[in-house]
């Protein structure tokens, strides 16, 4: 007889039991032949338990007990001792797996050395032998003990290991600066003795000490004599503008760190920046910054280099045509010609479509460039994983940040499974507000995590705005964002939105900017480097050319199934009678202003992003504009 305290454990390590059998099976791991005689007889026995539990439920209580023991049921010392093999079994396997990826990530790292000791072989055939090993590698790693991190890590490999090809473009791929206007002594010295002659007219103890010229702006020193308030200059704002017949000037009422009173006005030989000038710069070739980006050049031409790293994230603000994509540009091509996609990995998301679609093959890219904006909120929660798994990678081998781990000496001891390096990351969000309309809240939030925790493990953002609106930039976004860069606004109170301050609303767009650098109290006035379309698409073609970009499947499928579902067809129909007389007007614009950019129809027509998309494609499959091109232009068919 079996009493029912003994029924009721049996039914108990069933269900364990059936369970483990259920999850042990369906991987197939039955053929490998690793397994020991003593587990597949538990096998067989377990699987005669599981089919026999498929009716052991409430029936089967009812049944008499002696229906139980006809089964022939294992004891219960029987069942744990097959529970031990399979857990032996599974972690033999998991062991094996472990081992395997390793040994296939030593060997992708090491190929150099591998090549070392025989000159004979060639990259090519040690990439073979490699290869040879990888598909076995490869089936072993993705068994069901392989979890997300591992997936992760796998890819690192694969990253690396193509890295290894990879070569860094030079500066062949950008243009050589045009020749540099002076500007002339004459006009330094006459506009010298406008600022003194106002001064002295309006009875203000001041001399003005020198005249510096940047690439756009001159400024203006003016030294005031002791008991002199700084503020009485700098209340002389519009009369020294209408003195020296200048647009705006900016009055920096002290300069920081000086003596001096500046009044920054515009140059009357502008020299665009470009941005070879600045790789070429001794700021830029020893600098130690771990992820340096070129901004420009300041007002006394000095080239001025932002490192991401310390930033740590870095928000960019300004109204349209002020500059925003062009920089945008210059620091992903910075970045393009400094890191192998082994030590970078980089997220592009670009809501407008035409800004960042021309980097689509640079190997670097994790994903394709996300255009949909709803999709972001689900991406940056993946970073938020990365970012935790990093944390416990690093914990692990005890780094505190990822500089320290990727030059850590990896002890003897260390999991195999831990990266030897880790990547920085760098996402970049070109139109926040777009995604702020769309998920604000989470947005918000995500960000807000991902900038307060994110530098240590070298995850690091950069979001770019041209409506600089409280609720677009809000309190919270802007807490976590002190580095920023302001291009010009059309209003102080825009300025004040993205740099607490006024200012940004008498720059003079085309690439003039104020920067405010980590940690610093005040804004920098610089020109921004200029980097062209076509130098970019050389870039992209160069960096593209050894390795192609390759999505991590496994990520992607990770993201989709966050994502939430796409509707299908994004775009807004267009509605006849109104889409009309806006198609009209839309091709009256083209033809009138030569531009065909959806944002550059959108800004004109004052209509939302989708129902611009919907009217150039429109525009398109009429035959007025052509196909879309690299970088975003169209061709233009209308006289
Ligand atoms: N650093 C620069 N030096 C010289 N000219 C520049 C610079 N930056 C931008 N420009 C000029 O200004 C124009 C507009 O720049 P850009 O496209 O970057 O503006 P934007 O702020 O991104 O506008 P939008 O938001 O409409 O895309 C460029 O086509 C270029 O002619």
């Amino acid at each position: 007889m079996v009493n029912k305290e003994d029924k009721e454990a049996a039914k108990k390590v069933f269900r364990t039991v059936k369970g483990l059998v259920k999850n042990f099976f369906s991987n197939d791991v039955r053929s490998n032949q690793a397994t020991s005689p003593s587990s597949s007889k538990a096998q067989e026995a377990l699987a005669e338990v599981a089919n026999s539990t498929e009716d052991t439920g409430e029936k089967q209580e009812n049944k008499p007990s002696e229906s139980v023991a006809q089964k022939k049921l294992p004891s219960y010392s029987e069942l744990i001792q097959n529970y031990r093999d399979r857990q032996e079994n599974y972690a033999q396997h998991s062991d094996q797996a472990q081992v395997v990826i390793s040994h296939y990530r030593q060997l992708m790292l090491e190929k150099p050395q591998l090549m070392a000791p025989d000159p004979t072989i060639s990259l090519e055939t040690v990439t073979n032998e490699v290869i040879e090993e990888t598909p076995v590698d490869i089936e072993v790693a993705t068994e069901e003990s392989l979890d997300e991190e591992v997936l992760v890590n796998e890819h690192l490999s694969k990253r690396e290991s193509d890295s290894l090809n990879y070569k860094v473009p030079d500066l062949s791929c950008f243009i050589n600066s045009e020749d540099y206007v002076h500007t002339p002594e004459e006009w330094k010295q006459g506009t010298m003795e406008t600022i003194q002659d106002t001064l002295d007219s309006f009875r203000i103890d001041a001399v003005v000490q020198q005249l510096t010229c940047g690439p756009r702006i001159a400024r203006i020193d003016v030294r005031p004599a002791p008991g002199v308030k700084v503020s009485d200059i700098a209340r002389l704002n519009n009369n020294f503008a209408m003195e020296l017949h200048s647009p705006s000037i900016r009055i920096l009422a002290p300069v920081p760190g000086q003596p001096y009173v500046g009044l920054e006005i515009p140059s009357p030989n502008p020299n665009p920046v470009a941005i070879r000038d600045l790789f070429t710069t001794s700021t830029w070739t020893q600098s130690n910054a771990a992820l340096p980006l070129v901004l420009g050049r300041n007002t006394s031409g000095e080239a001025i280099i932002l490192d991401l790293a310390r930033a740590p994230h870095l928000l960019i603000a300004g109204s349209t045509g002020s500059g925003k994509s062009v920089c945008i540009n210059t620091i992903l091509a910075s970045l393009l010609s400094k890191f192998s996609p082994a030590e970078l990995e980089l997220i592009l998301v670009d809501p407008k479509v035409v800004e960042l679609s021309v980097y689509g093959t640079v190997p670097h890219l994790l994903m394709p460039v996300v255009n949909d904006p709803k999709k972001v909120p689900a991406i940056l929660q993946w970073v938020i994983d990365e970012m935790k798994r990093r944390y416990a990678v690093l914990a692990s081998v005890g780094s505190r940040n990822i500089a320290a781990f990727n030059s850590r000496k990896i002890k003897e001891d260390e999991d195999p499974n831990t990266p030897q390096r880790y990547p920085y990351m760098v996402i970049v969000i070109d139109e926040l507000a777009d995604i702020m309309m769309n998920a604000g809240n989470e947005t918000e939030t995500y960000l807000a995590q991902i900038a307060q925790l994110s530098r240590a493990v070298g995850i690091h953002t950069i979001i770019a705005t041209q409506r600089p609106s409280v609720d677009v930039l809000t309190g919270i976004i802007k807490a976590n964002y002190p580095t920023r860069i302001a291009f010009k606004v059309s209003s102080q109170i825009d300025s004040r939105v993205i740099l607490d301050t006024k200012g940004a609303e008498s720059l003079l767009g085309q690439g003039d900017m104020l920067f405010r650098a980590p940690g610093g109290a005040t804004s920098e006035r610089l020109q921004g480097a200029l980097v062209r379309d076509e130098e970019i698409e050389d870039l992209v073609k160069e960096c593209s050319s050894v390795i192609q970009a390759d999505f991590d499947n496994e990520l992607a499928q990770l993201l989709m199934r966050q994502a939430p579902k796409e509707k299908e067809g994004t775009l807004e129909p267009l509605e006849i009678d109104e889409d009309d007389s806006l198609l009209q007007q839309a091709i009256e614009i083209i033809r009138h202003d030569r531009k065909s950019s959806i944002s550059y129809i959108q800004r004109r027509l004052r209509i939302g992003y989708n129902r611009a998309a919907s009217i150039v494609e429109e525009l398109e499959s009429r035959g007025i504009l052509g196909p879309q091109k690299p970088g975003g232009k169209r061709e233009i068919f209308l006289d």
